[in-house]
């Protein structure tokens, strides 16, 4: 085992190759979601039952399932557009159906304008999900009392937002995604609103477990060579968080200490 098997991502107790997760919406074309996937080389790519219709990137539902398949990468559904925990709990078994997977991302959406999650139903949709055999990944706020909650209910990774779905806006709240690192063992996921690769990097040098995003791959001007980018920083991030980041400092520190003598007045 190398270095980067040891430092694979573990849920609920299965390894995945990579710390990127990958959404499948709104590029411009299937052969550009395909070429972006084979690209970044994502550990899951999501998919909705929901919202993967006819007139999703040009595809029609068959060819969409085909083009799943082509890209031999573990599939999560989502229960996108779910604004109860019944919508949610039907969808999910749909989806397990459909998909042949235990793997469920949790979208519960308590508002229309925000896309913001329904904190305060989240844990009973989990709790629901989790009795019901599902490994779920809920996405969630940063909001510390309600990832202790989805933990307690037997969720084993989590996914906090960066920013509202589709704003691209990078982490908004960095103390209390901080924070939340500090406080939760859980694996994270940082999911939505990231629009750059420095953001992206970011929260992974704060020790979050791995990424998922949609919008800033797929409407880049250039998606593959995007999902790239998302692929290198989610990467560097990795690899700086691992390799333990200097404290800052308040004042200025010479890097090049002055001691003693100069040689050349030495002798
Ligand atoms: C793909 C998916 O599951 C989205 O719901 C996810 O939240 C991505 O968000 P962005 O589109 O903001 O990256």
């Amino acid at each position: 085992m190398n270095d980067t098997d040891a430092d694979a991502l573990r849920l609920y107790g299965q390894t995945f190759p990579g710390r990127l997760l990958l959404g499948t919406s709104r590029y411009p074309s299937p052969a550009v979601l395909e070429a972006a996937v084979e690209r970044a080389r994502p550990a899951m790519v999501t998919a909705s039952l929901r919202r993967q219709a006819a007139t999703d990137a040009g595809a029609n539902g068959n060819a969409f399932w085909q083009l799943l398949q082509r890209l031999a990468v573990p599939v999560l559904p989502n229960t996108a557009g779910c604004h109860s925990v019944e919508e949610v709990v039907t969808t999910a078994q749909m989806a397990r159906e459909v998909f042949g997977t235990p793997w469920i991302k949790l979208e519960l959406i308590g508002d229309d304008y925000t896309l913001q999650p329904d904190t305060l139903n989240l844990p009973e949709a989990a709790d629901r999900l989790i009795r019901d055999g599902f490994k779920v990944l809920p996405y969630c706020t940063e909001d510390l009392v309600l990832c202790r909650r989805l933990v307690d209910v037997g969720c084993e990774a989590l996914m906090p937002w960066a920013a509202p779905i589709g704003t691209g806006k990078g982490a908004l709240n960095p103390y209390a995604l901080r924070q939340l690192r500090e406080r939760i063992d859980v694996p994270l996921i940082v999911d939505a609103g990231l629009g750059l690769p420095s953001h992206a990097c970011q929260v992974m040098e704060w020790g979050y477990d791995a990424v998922l995003l949609n919008t800033a791959v797929a409407l880049a001007a250039d998606p593959v060579a995007m999902a790239g980018a998302f692929a290198d920083a989610v990467t560097a991030g990795r690899s700086a968080f691992r390799a333990g980041a200097m404290a800052e400092q308040e004042s200025a520190q010479p890097s090049t200490p002055v001691l003693g003598t100069p040689f050349w007045h030495a002798a």
